[in-house]
This record gives C-alpha cells, structure tokens and sequence, in this order.
C-alpha cells in the first residue's frame, strides 16, 4: 500500500486536525463537519496529482490553448455516518463523480468492548475498470473498510483504488495494508500510535460520527 500521510508536512491541514482533536473546540458540531470536508478538499487535491490526465483545446474570449484535464471515471464511496462531510469535501473537488454510500457500524454484544462490523446498507454504481475512492474519517481497527471493501466486490473491480482517511491508528492501517492490494494509495491527514481497549484511537479525537451528528443509541 502506498501511504501518503500529509501531517508529516506543515500545513494549515494540522489546524485543522487539532480543532478536530481539542475537547472544547470540537463540540462545534458545524466546525467539526466543516473541518472534516475542509480536509477532504485538501486531501482531494492531493489525489489529483496522480489521476490521469489528456489534452484538450480550450477556448477563452480572447484565444486558445491547451491544458491537460483530468480523465478519470471516479466512483466516491463513503461509509455512513462519519463518511458523510468527507465526502461533500471530496465531490467538491471531483464535480462529476458517480458516488455509493455504504452503511457500516459497530454492534457490540454484552461485552462492550468487543464488536462485530455489521454492513446493511449499500448503494453504489459499477466499479468496473473505475477508479474508487473510498473515504472514511476515522480507520481505527479497520475492520470497517475491509468490511466495506468486501461488500463492494460484487459491483465490480476498479481500476484503482484511494483510501482517504483524516485519522488513522497505526495497527489499523496494519490491517487494511494486508487486506487491499499492493497498488492501493492511502491518503491520510495524520496517524496515531494507539487504539484503546473499545477500539478507539488514542489520543485522536472521539467519536467522529457522534461529534458531526450528535450521540445515537446503541443497537
Ligand atoms: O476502523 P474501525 O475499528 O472499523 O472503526 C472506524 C469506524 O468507526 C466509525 O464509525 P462508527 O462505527 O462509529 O459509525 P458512525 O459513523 O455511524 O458513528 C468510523 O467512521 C469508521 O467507520
Ligand atoms: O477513535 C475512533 C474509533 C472509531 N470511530 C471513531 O469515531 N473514533
Ligand atoms: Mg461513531
């Protein structure tokens, strides 16, 4: 997997991130869902850079000329809730992208410390010869983008494959690397060292989908 962490540059991106993290700053659910597409139009730029590009001839009022303009057939697919504002950010950058939403979530059985990744919902178009761009906020265990990547084989194979993430704890980008090909680019705003005993990124910054959306009751 290729990993593009971006925090390893300085940026106005790690303002972001750490109104993201701050206990007070954070409970501005409108800046906290800002944030998180602000970073996703950052991090989309950033993919950009590797899409494929032709010629074309524009036309101005006063002359033309010839730029290159990308050439991609984009699939943006993003995992509900948290997905959600990273993926306004991304289709702010990426115009006419298709888009599929999948629904994975964390059930936790007696032991709330243990959980399964349960996918109910999918909607997506075909992913055959595409490229995808899968965006979750958070990767902790990431079991839930493997989860979704599986759910997402039967609508066919992309062409390439870009993992956008704002957090990521370093054993769970562990496991997505042994469960995506080689080929696969992960782009990622910052990672951290931990996940604590419910799974939870430490010291990253909570609950990203309660924080956006407000609390929900366990199912
Ligand atoms: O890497 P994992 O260990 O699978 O955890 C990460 C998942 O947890 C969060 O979703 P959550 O299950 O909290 O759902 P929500 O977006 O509805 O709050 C997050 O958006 C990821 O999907
Ligand atoms: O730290 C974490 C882990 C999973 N989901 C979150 O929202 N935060
Ligand atoms: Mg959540």
């Amino acid at each position: 997997m290729h990993i593009h962490n971006l925090t390893e540059e300085n940026s106005i991106l790690n303002t972001f991130i750490s109104e993201m993290r701050d206990v007070n700053i954070q409970k501005d659910r409108m800046r906290f869902r800002r944030n998180i597409e602000r970073i996703g139009e950052i991090l989309g730029y950033e993919i950009s850079k590797v899409l494929n590009y032709k010629p074309a001839l524009i036309e101005s009022p006063l002359g033309t000329c010839e730029m290159n303009i990308m050439d991609n057939d984009i699939v943006l697919c993003s995992i509900l809730r948290a997905g959600v504002p990273l993926h306004n950010g991304l289709l702010n950058y990426f115009d006419n992208a298709e888009n599929a939403f999948i629904s994975a979530y964390r059930h936790h059985h007696k032991n709330p410390d243990s959980f399964e990744i349960v996918v109910e919902y999918s909607a997506c178009p075909s992913l055959e010869n595409k490229t995808l761009i899968l965006a979750d906020p958070m990767l902790a265990t990431g079991q839930s983008l493997v989860a979704t990547f599986e759910a997402l084989k039967p609508f066919g194979k992309p062409k390439e494959v870009h993992v956008v993430c704002v957090i990521g704890a370093q054993d769970g980008i562990d496991y997505i690397s042994k469960h995506f090909s080689e080929d696969t680019h992960l782009w990622i705003a910052t990672v951290d060292p931990d996940l604590n005993e419910k799974g939870y990124i430490m010291p990253g910054l909570g609950d990203a989908g309660d924080l956006a959306f407000g609390e929900k009751l366990q199912q």
